[in-house]
């Protein structure tokens, strides 16, 4: 097998790829910061291309920011469907698996079953829709794809909720937390090693997948997990999403089906706050 380029690698899930692909000793991997390799820049793509002949391009690059993306609309889209473009045109031309990662803002979330990867999509928010135009892309280049969309993901690699709830729990005496969102957590290194299963087992069932851990929860529920497990003791009150502003709108519910992704990549899913157990004990005290 070729090399296997990873985009945005000092990202959350960029850095949790090099932890997993160090614990199994996963060979071929060449990690590229945005300094090395800006998805925007086609000339540059062009050239690592023709060094290193990828069999597979993973893109964790993205664009994250979701409440700041209501302002930053051009940039957001530049990165979450322009990237991907590049990318997709390129994969196309030298025959090179893409495994891209998209998210449950993908849909409106006004539903209350666990979504399948063929429920319409609907995004509310600019993080959202440049999200799905990014999934868009992908498919008027090639077919030989995998895009995996994830939720709420966390580490204990660069900032996210986990490690937000942590610090807020430390500095403040109360907090208040949304209870009437609901979906499920990822750690993303599970997420990572879903990934590098594809890569391992050389899969050709290409198409759209959900993955996120197993389970339901509110981000509430997750505060609350999250304390539990540290030993963090801070008074947190459940309020609802009009009680705390954001710039974005985020979807009430965005739980995913993983159906498809257990049975067609042969993945085990933990369950999401076994999970959470894990990063909790790998962090700092
Ligand atoms: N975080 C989450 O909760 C969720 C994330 N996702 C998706 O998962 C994927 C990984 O997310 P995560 O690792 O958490 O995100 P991060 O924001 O941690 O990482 C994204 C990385 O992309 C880099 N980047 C931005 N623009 C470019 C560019 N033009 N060229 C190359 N690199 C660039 C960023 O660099 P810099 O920081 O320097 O700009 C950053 O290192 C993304 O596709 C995201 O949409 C899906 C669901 C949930
Ligand atoms: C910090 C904080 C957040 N919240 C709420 C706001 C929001 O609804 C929810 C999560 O807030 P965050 O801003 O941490 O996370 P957010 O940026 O909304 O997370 C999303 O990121 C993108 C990239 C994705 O793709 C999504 O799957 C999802 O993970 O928690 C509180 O209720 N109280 C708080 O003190």
């Amino acid at each position: 097998m070729g090399s296997i380029l990873v985009f945005g690698a000092s990202g959350q899930l960029g850095q949790c790829l090099a932890h997993v692909a160090r614990e199994r000793n996963t060979p071929g991997l060449v990690f590229l910061p945005e300094e090395q390799a800006n998805i925007l820049n086609p000339d540059g793509l062009q050239a690592l291309f023709a060094e290193y002949k990828p069999s597979y391009v993973i893109n964790c690059a993205a664009y994250t920011a979701v409440d700041k993306a209501e302002d930053e609309v051009e940039i957001a889209r530049k990165v979450n469907r322009d990237g991907v473009e590049n990318l997709s045109r390129l994969c196309a031309e030298y025959g090179t698996t893409l495994l891209h990662i998209s998210t449950d803002f993908v849909f409106a979330g006004t539903g209350n079953q666990p979504l399948v990867e063929t429920d319409e999509t609907a995004p509310i928010s600019v993080y959202g829709l440049t999200k799905l135009e990014g999934e868009q892309v992908i498919s008027e280049y090639t077919q030989q794809y995998f895009i995996l969309r994830t939720s709420w993901l966390y580490s204990e690699y660069a900032n996210n909720f986990v490690k937000t709830m942590l610090k807020l729990g430390r500095d403040r005496d109360e907090l208040r937390v949304i209870w009437d969102q609901l979906g499920t957590p990822t750690y993303a290194i599970d997420l990572a090693g879903c990934i590098l299963t594809i890569i391992e087992t050389q899969s050709q069932q290409y198409g759209i997948y959900h993955y996120s851990n197993e389970g339901v929860t509110s981000w509430y529920d997750f505060a609350a997990a999250i304390f539990e497990l540290s030993q963090t003791k801070v008074k947190t009150t459940a309020i609802r999403t009009a009680e705390y502003p954001t710039k974005a709108t985020r979807p009430a519910y965005s739980v995913m089906d993983k159906t498809k992704a257990k049975a067609q990549l042969g993945v085990a899913i933990p369950h999401w706050r076994e999970s959470l157990k894990v990063c909790i004990s790998r962090l700092p005290a």
